[in-house]
């Protein structure tokens, strides 16, 4: 079974606003799969379908290839963190733990154990739950999704408010769970940078839905730098780079400016292209794409 989780048409509803709109969306064994939208883009009502904390308006939900009433088996082998979970402030992580064991039927006391000795919190039995850091408390998070011992971790923000230090600490942890312990990896968060170092796969989201899903191999092609000129003439720019070149990939924004994302390395060329045709070239410079603005669409213009 290759494929972890496949939604059909998933759609979600909120007081007649359409939160997320049909959505198709797989998750294959062994990826670590980020999911990258705005606050606001539908990334937890997407999880919380997936977990089953919130009823799909419409579609159809399969784990591990069983949906309905079968896909409770499948839920055993899932590890959801959608929310922080409500830790007892003075408990040590032992016993924190040891009541969620209790309270999921988790058998084996040892799995406690294990756990923390993966997420690196097993010589800090001692410290009580509010001294710890932000990345302990998001490390005692993920020891808690993987007492059941799953195959699979949906994981919303678990990124989100740490410091550099914690990030790395996390990023880390989830590469070991997925390389040492084959565990499959969705993860989400509104900012691409902090899991572009992570993630085998990115997938983003914009208003509840999906608009663009790349390979690790397909980002890093985009995030080569752009070209960027301010022209006298933009139409006309347009017409001698399209003869010119007819691959060429470019937007024309307002104020006469041409962002042109392939053919960079030929920036001379495409410079002495308009200038010797009679386009006046004011600003010409080389600048790294912002991918998530390219990606959510915010960037306003003509895409050719
Ligand atoms: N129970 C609810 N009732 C009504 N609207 C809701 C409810 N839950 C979420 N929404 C709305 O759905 C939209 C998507 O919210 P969601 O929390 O899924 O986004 P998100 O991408 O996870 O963003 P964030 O990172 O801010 O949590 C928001 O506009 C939110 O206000």
């Amino acid at each position: 079974m290759d494929t972890i989780i496949q939604t059909y048409q998933l759609k979600k509803t909120f007081k007649e606003e359409d939160i997320i709109k049909p959505l198709d969306f797989s998750l294959r064994k062994g990826e670590i799969c980020a999911l990258i939208g705005k606050n606001g883009a539908g990334k937890s009502t997407f999880f919380k379908m997936l977990a089953g904390q919130l009823m799909p308006t419409g579609g159809d939900i399969h784990l591990f290839g069983k949906s309905g009433k079968e896909m409770i088996h499948s839920k055993k082998r899932m590890g959801f963190m959608i929310e922080t979970p409500e830790f007892f402030p003075d408990f040590t992580a032992t016993q924190n733990l040891e009541y969620f064991r209790i309270q999921r039927g988790v058998i084996e006391k040892k799995r406690i154990y294990e756990v923390l000795q993966i997420v690196g919190l097993a010589n800090q039995k001692k410290k009580r739950f509010k001294d710890y850091s932000m990345g302990m408390k998001q490390r005692l998070g993920i020891a808690l999704c993987l007492l059941g011992s799953p195959d699979c971790l949906v994981l919303d923000e678990p990124i989100n408010g740490l410091d550099a230090e914690g990030i790395i600490e996390i990023r880390n942890l989830l590469l070991r769970l997925n390389q040492e312990k084959q565990i499959t990896i969705l993860v989400s968060s509104h900012i691409l940078t902090e899991l572009q170092l992570l993630a085998t796969r990115f997938v983003f989201i914009k208003n509840g839905v999906i608009v663009d899903d790349l390979s690790k191999e397909n980002l890093n092609d985009k995030s080569k730098k752009q070209v960027q000129l301010k022209v006298d003439d933009a139409a006309k720019a347009s017409r001698l780079l399209e003869q010119a070149y007819a691959d060429i990939q470019y937007k024309v924004l307002p104020n006469h400016i041409i962002t042109i994302q392939n053919h960079v390395e030929k920036g001379g060329e495409i410079n002495r292209l308009l200038v010797d045709n009679g386009v006046l070239v004011m600003e010409f410079r080389m600048e790294a794409l912002n991918l998530e603005e390219y990606f959510l669409g915010l960037v306003e213009g003509n895409e050719k």
